[in-house]
Parts: structure tokens; sequence; C-alpha cells
């Protein structure tokens, strides 16, 4: 789903999730592994106040694991729980239950305290656009998509599926906007594809991506496109890559738009191997 964010979309996306939380016994915060504090939406900490919080870095096997096993320390020493998860095979999935149940112990020793029963804890997925979150959501509903229905003095239009008799998770996920205020952002979301990569120029994100590869990751870039050495200019390093691929147009002029293209779609795709754009130290 693509989303233009307005003001009044970041509004109401805002008050419906103060809406669901006022339902919910933990935050389920997902976010991208790769960018982990870029795609966190800015003003989650002030929506989930109050609340345990496990954070899911969903996408982890798309991600560098020497970097996820940084943001797991990161998130752990915000005082959250941590999972890193890949939601399409369903890597990790297990343990969500198992984690949020050990986030609400206190609430559920309170209500043994009084002689109650635990009541199953209820949680919600909260996270920017493209994130993962219905697939998480259909991976944990699994087949027996158990739908609870409505209850009375709750909600009405909630549906809750059951996890396991522990959990019961909102069906529906509460979609945050991500962070706009910063361009480095804006590409490495539109790169990991949470937001239109057509509000940005091709050419411009795929030269922050070369510069952030050929920083970062070198011996991946010269094995991935044959280069013996990287040009210093990132520009030349662009014009070596679209000479080895052919991009070509006459007169022997590389073509930027497909080389950017090219370099756009095997980072997307995890071709060029595990990426992270982020680490707890970048700025
Ligand atoms: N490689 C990889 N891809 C994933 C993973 N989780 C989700 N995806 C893919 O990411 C894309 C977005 O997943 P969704 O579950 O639709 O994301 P969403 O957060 O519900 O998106 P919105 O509906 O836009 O809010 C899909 O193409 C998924 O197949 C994962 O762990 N690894």
């Amino acid at each position: 789903m693509t989303i233009q964010w307005f003001p009044g979309h970041m509004a109401k996306a805002r008050r419906e999730a103060k809406e669901k939380l006022k339902l919910i016994d933990v935050v389920i915060e997902l976010v991208d592994a790769r960018i982990p504090l870029s795609s966190r939406n800015p003003v989650i900490d002030e929506l989930a106040k109050g609340k345990p919080r496990l954070v899911l870095l969903n996408k982890a096997d798309l991600a560098d694991p020497n970097h996820t096993k940084a943001w797991m320390s990161y998130f752990e020493n915000l005082g959250n729980a941590v999972l890193q998860i890949d939601a399409q095979k369903g890597t990790g999935v297990k343990s969500i239950s198992q984690e949020v149940q050990k986030l609400a112990k206190p609430l559920t020793d309170k209500m043994r305290a009084k002689g109650m029963n635990p009541r199953a804890i209820r949680a919600l997925i909260l996270g920017i656009p493209n994130v993962g979150k219905s697939t998480i959501i259909n991976r944990l509903a699994g087949k027996k998509i158990a739908k609870i229905g409505d209850k009375p003095g709750i909600t009405k239009a909630q549906q809750w599926i059951k996890v396991g008799k522990q959990m019961e998770l909102l069906d529906t996920p509460g979609i945050l906007w991500p962070k706009f205020e910063d361009q480095a952002v804006g590409y490495r979301l539109a790169l990991t594809g949470a937001i239109k990569e057509e509000i940005l120029d091709f050419q411009e994100m795929s030269v922050f991506l070369l510069r952030f590869l050929k920083d970062h990751y070198p011996e991946r870039l010269k094995e991935r496109y044959q280069l013996t050495l990287i040009p210093e200019d990132v520009i030349e390093l662009f014009e070596e890559i679209g000479k080895k691929r052919g991009c070509l147009m006459s007169g022997g002029i590389v073509d930027y738009d497909r080389v950017a293209e090219i370099l756009f779609r095997e980072f997307r795709s995890g071709t060029m191997g595990r990426i992270s754009l982020e680490t707890p130290s970048t700025k």
C-alpha cells in the first residue's frame, strides 16, 4: 500500500493508533533491520509510552548479520525486548508470543495476585508502510486463523487473532508515517521500499547508495561489478559500473538512468548480498 502522508493523514493515523492502543497490553514495533532507526516512526515513543514494547527487526534476511546483532543490543539497552525475524520465511516468528508473555508478566502476576485467571495478552503491531506488518500478522494467524469477534465493552469494530492460548493480536496493524525531515533518511527509506521511489531522484538515490557501499562494503562492490579498483570519485565509479554492465548509449556514453535502475534493483532484491544501511553509530 502506498500512502502519501499529508498532515491530515498523519493526524488520522495518530488518532487511530491511540484508539487501538487503549485496548493493548504490549506494543509490537516493527522496523526494517537494514535501517532500524530510519524506519521508526518519529513519534512512536510518545504513542507507545507506558506500554511494554517488543521491537521486531524484520527483513533480517536482507540485513548484515553483524549489524543486526549490534542493533539488538541497541534496542535492548533502551529497555525493549528485541527479536530479529524474517517474516517472509517465518524465521523467528514463533518466539514472538513467548516474548510478549515475558513482557506482560507483571500484568499476569497482578491478575494472579487478585485471584484471577490471567486472560490472554493483547498486542498490536505498529510500523511504517511496507515494513512487513501484514506478512507477520498472516504468519502469526497461520492457517488456523481464529477471529475472536467483537468483545462487548471493548470494541465493536476490532477483530482479534488468537495466537496460541495466551496472546491475542489485533488483526489490523497501526500504520504510521515515516520520517521526512532528513534527506539521508529519505534515501534509506526509498532504497528499502518504505516510501515511493518516484518521489526521489533515481540517480541521486543511486549515488547515495554507491557512496555508502564504497565506504562500507567495498569488497562487495568489487566482486559484484568485477572492479579491480574502486575509483575515489563516485561518478567515475558509476561510469565504471555502467561500462561493465553494458549500459551505453550511442557514442559510448554511459546511460545513467539504466545504471541507477540496476543498482537500485540489485540492492532491493538482495542480489548484492546482505547489506545494512545503518549502524547504531550512523549519524
Ligand atoms: N525479504 C523479506 N521480505 C519481507 C519480509 N517481510 C515482509 N517482506 C516483504 O515486504 C513487502 C511488504 O510487506 P507487507 O507485509 O505488505 O508490509 P506492510 O507493513 O503490511 O505494508 P503496508 O500495507 O504498506 O503498511 C512484501 O513484498 C513482503 O513480501 C522479510 O522478513 N524478508
